[in-house]
């Protein structure tokens, strides 16, 4: 059976990124966070635009002022005042300063800013009570960026530093990729919507509605197709439809050796690929997921039914799926990070073992796992309600101890 580091390096190698010229859409500012840019951002303004002042004070002639101290002030001639907004009309001359404020344009001849604490005002002169550093606090034009350099790269999703940054550099349609399509079906003779009342033996689609908002928080769209009997026939028109109109394609359930259990024969009827059958972990074993041809880069993922199994397989495998996709540049994998595990947790070690809980930062600042309390049976969903992550015991760890390090897979 494959392992899961093997299983996500076949899924990451069958994912192709959405196209940077066909798959594109070009958005507004203001509805632009959260979206991947499709190219690179280019502006055509310096940053800062101009040589400005980083204090309220005086622009002077470093020249003039390099003596001068509290004993021995230099005075100045002040020429013109400054404000934020206002181009400064004279050249500073030998002996002659301009009141400057916080962002205002430096005026040329001068060099260097005296901030207002080292400074004495005498009506139209000011005293220099401190020998400034030459150029100090001056922001010098393109200091923080060159005009037609690269500005944003491609692949980013936009943060808000980043439409900060655009709105000042006067980009305000911005190219990024549309959002994937992924198609959602759930599979089972049992299952209804949750508005029904329930007859003996039938359940509710929960995963349905799991699916579509784990690939709405991923950055998708969810095309919800809804429930399908466990009939090859009706299967097979409901998966044709889901490759021909999705980039990816979810089905829960009817992926084990069940008498219903049709999902692998009707892709193979199709025509598809099938590149994995089972993964060692658990809960997740029975995960299919198949290419097909007429859908170029289109991954047909086949979760295995069970509620904690669907979730579960969704975070290992199909966001990273989703986030390589979208066209993120990088970062498509999994983050995981080290916590101290309140429970003592013990597994069989056969399968890479995945348990639910809330991780939370303790009073010292280090993450601490609490594992969900009640069972960990993949068909329990109700303890899955308010956790925030998984913690992943390798193949062949059978107990972290309370108190241990352990593995934590954030959401
Ligand atoms: N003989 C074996 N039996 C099973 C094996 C095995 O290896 N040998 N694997 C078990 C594992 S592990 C899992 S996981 C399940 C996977 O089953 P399927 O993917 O075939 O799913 P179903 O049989 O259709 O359903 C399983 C379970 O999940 C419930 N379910 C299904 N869909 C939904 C849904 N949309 N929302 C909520 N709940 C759903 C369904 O009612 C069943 O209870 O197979 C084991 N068996
Ligand atoms: O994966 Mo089954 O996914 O262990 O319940
Ligand atoms: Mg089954």
């Amino acid at each position: 059976m494959l392992s899961v580091s093997e299983a996500e390096a076949i899924i990451l190698n069958l994912v192709q990124p959405l196209d940077k010229e066909r798959d594109i859409e070009v958005v507004d500012l203001l509805t632009a966070s959260h979206r991947i840019l499709a190219s690179p951002i280019t502006s055509q303004l310096d940053f800062p635009h101009w040589d400005n002042s980083a204090m309220d004070g005086y622009a002077v002639r470093y020249e003039d002022v390099q003596d001068a101290s509290e004993s021995q002030p230099v005075s100045l001639q002040i020429v013109e005042e400054i404000p934020a907004g206002y181009q400064p009309k004279y050249t500073i001359q030998q002996g002659q300063a301009a009141r400057i404020l916080t962002g205002s344009v430096m005026p040329p001849g001068a060099d260097t800013v005296v901030m207002q604490e080292a400074t004495r005002r005498e009506e139209n002169r000011v005293l220099i009570l401190a020998t400034p550093k030459p150029q100090e606090f001056v922001r010098h034009r393109a200091s923080y960026y060159q005009a037609g350099t690269e500005l944003l790269s491609k692949g980013i999703i936009l943060n808000a530093p980043d439409i900060s940054v655009l709105a000042a550099a006067q980009c305000t349609k911005l190219p990024v990729f549309r959002k994937p399509v992924v198609a959602i079906l759930s599979t089972g003779n049992e299952l209804v919507t949750p508005d029904k009342a329930l007859q003996p033996g039938q359940i509710v689609d929960s995963n349905q509605y799991a699916l579509a908002e784990l690939v709405r928080e991923s950055g998708a769209e969810p095309l919800m197709l809804g429930i399908i009997k466990d009939e090859p026939d009706a299967l097979e028109e409901a998966i044709a439809h889901a490759i021909t109109n999705a980039d990816i394609v979810l089905s829960s359930g009817g992926v084990s050796v069940g008498d219903y259990d049709y999902v692998e024969q009707v892709i193979e009827s199709l025509g598809g690929e099938i590149h994995i059958r089972a993964v060692a972990m658990r809960p997740g074993k029975p995960l299919t997921v198949a290419t097909f041809r007429l859908s170029h880069g289109r991954v047909y993922f086949g979760l295995p039914g069970n509620p904690a199994s669907a979730l579960v397989t969704f975070w290992r495998f199909v966001q990273p799926a989703i986030k390589k996709l979208s066209g993120l540049a990088k970062g498509w994998k999994p983050k995981f990070v080290k916590a101290r595990s309140r429970n003592e947790i013990r597994t069989d070690g056969k399968r890479e073992t995945y348990l639910w809980g809330e991780t939370f930062l303790n009073s010292e600042g280090f993450y601490e796992f609490q594992l969900a309390t009640g069972g960990h049976s993949s068909a329990n969903l109700i303890n899955l309600a308010q956790t925030n992550s998984l913690a992943v015991l390798p193949v062949g760890q059978t107990l972290i101890p309370a108190g241990g390090e352990v593995e934590i897979l954030k959401q």
